[in-house]
């Protein structure tokens, strides 16, 4: 358990003997435990075995000569959608610059942005940022797997998480320092996740805090070579609630900038998010319609509100 923020560690690596091997004994064990760390922190932090040291540091270092370039050819990645494209400066990420990438997972999306960025190729930068984005998809649709067994689920609602599952955006973030005259900035403004489920890994400087239910910010300590996986708002409606989606946010301070890499995995657009009858009884009547995920989103953007979008739109 991280010590500040209470947050629970789960290990799945292979070095320290468990085998996750869907249905093995160790498989429902961790996957009890993943269902208990939604339930009572909507994340946990994970040590696994799929980011090598070298591989964290070529993404990195990737990342660190991708935020130095012209801001000129930084703009050249835009898009219409918000918080996609290349961002900076904005009332969400004051202190950040950031680009979001649509669709990470189709085969020439690495490709692509790597030749938009350094029109005379980065074939290091590319193949890393393709089989990271392809080995942290793996471990969410995981993840998700494990949270049908963690309830208990009928097998049919593998294919429900698979299309929660269905759609992978990326985010590289470079978080500024503080002004000289400040001990720590906001970086990224308190939010909820909007997809599924979101993987975080950074380049080992700390920043993320979250907001429990007792109202004070806690830091949240990601452990060496690890990730952070947090619920996001379709999780939650789905689960009917009974997992939490965590506000959270980025303060930075000290002299290290803080350069992180995130994995959501979103819903396709028309997906139902619907929650399974399994989860509803007497200590948990249904909270949440029915509910397209594209409406969700709409109705975000529109009432671009960080409170209770989901009660609104489809609190029972
Ligand atoms: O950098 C981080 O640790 C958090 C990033 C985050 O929450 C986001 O991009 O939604
Ligand atoms: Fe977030």
């Amino acid at each position: 358990m991280d010590s500040e923020s209470g947050i629970p560690i789960l290990d799945f690596r292979k070095s320290s003997g468990v085998t996750l091997d869907e249905g093995s004994e160790g498989w429902k064990e961790m996957s009890k435990k993943v269902r208990e760390a939604f339930e009572s922190h909507g994340a946990f932090l994970l040590r696994c075995d799929e980011i090598p040291n070298e591989f964290r540091e070529k993404i990195f270092t990737g990342m660190k000569s991708l935020f130095e370039l012209p801001e000129e050819t930084k703009l050249k990645f835009s898009s219409s959608k918000a918080y996609r494209g290349y961002t900076a400066k904005s009332h969400v990420i004051p202190h950040c610059q950031s680009f979001g990438i649509d669709d990470a997972l189709k085969p020439d999306t690495a490709e692509n942005f790597t030749n938009l960025m350094w029109p005379q190729g980065n074939p290091t930068f590319c193949e890393t940022l393709s089989s990271l984005t392809s080995k942290t998809r793996e471990l969410s649709l995981l993840i998700l797997k494990m949270v049908v067994e963690g309830f208990g689920l009928p097998e049919k609602y593998i294919s429900e998480v698979e299309e929660l599952n269905s759609h992978n955006d990326s985010r590289m973030t470079r978080y500024q320092l503080p002004e000289e005259n400040k001990d720590s900035e906001i970086a990224l403004v308190p939010h909820t996740d909007k997809g599924t489920i979101a993987l975080i890994c950074h380049n080992e400087v700390q920043g993320l805090q979250v907001l429990p239910k007792s109202g004070n910010w806690v830091n949240v300590n990601i452990p060496p070579n690890g990730y952070i996986v947090l619920v996001g708002d379709m999780l939650k409606a789905w689960s009917n609630g009974r997992l939490q989606a965590p506000t959270h946010r980025v303060v930075t301070r000290g002299d290290k900038e803080r350069l992180a890499f995130i994995l959501f995995a979103v819903p396709k657009q028309d997906t139902l998010i619907k929650v399974p009858s399994e989860l509803v009884d007497e200590d948990h009547p249904l909270r949440y319609k029915p509910f397209k995920y594209e409406d969700f989103i709409d109705f975000h953007y529109t009432t671009r509100t960080e409170k209770g979008v989901l009660e609104q739109l489809a609190g029972i």
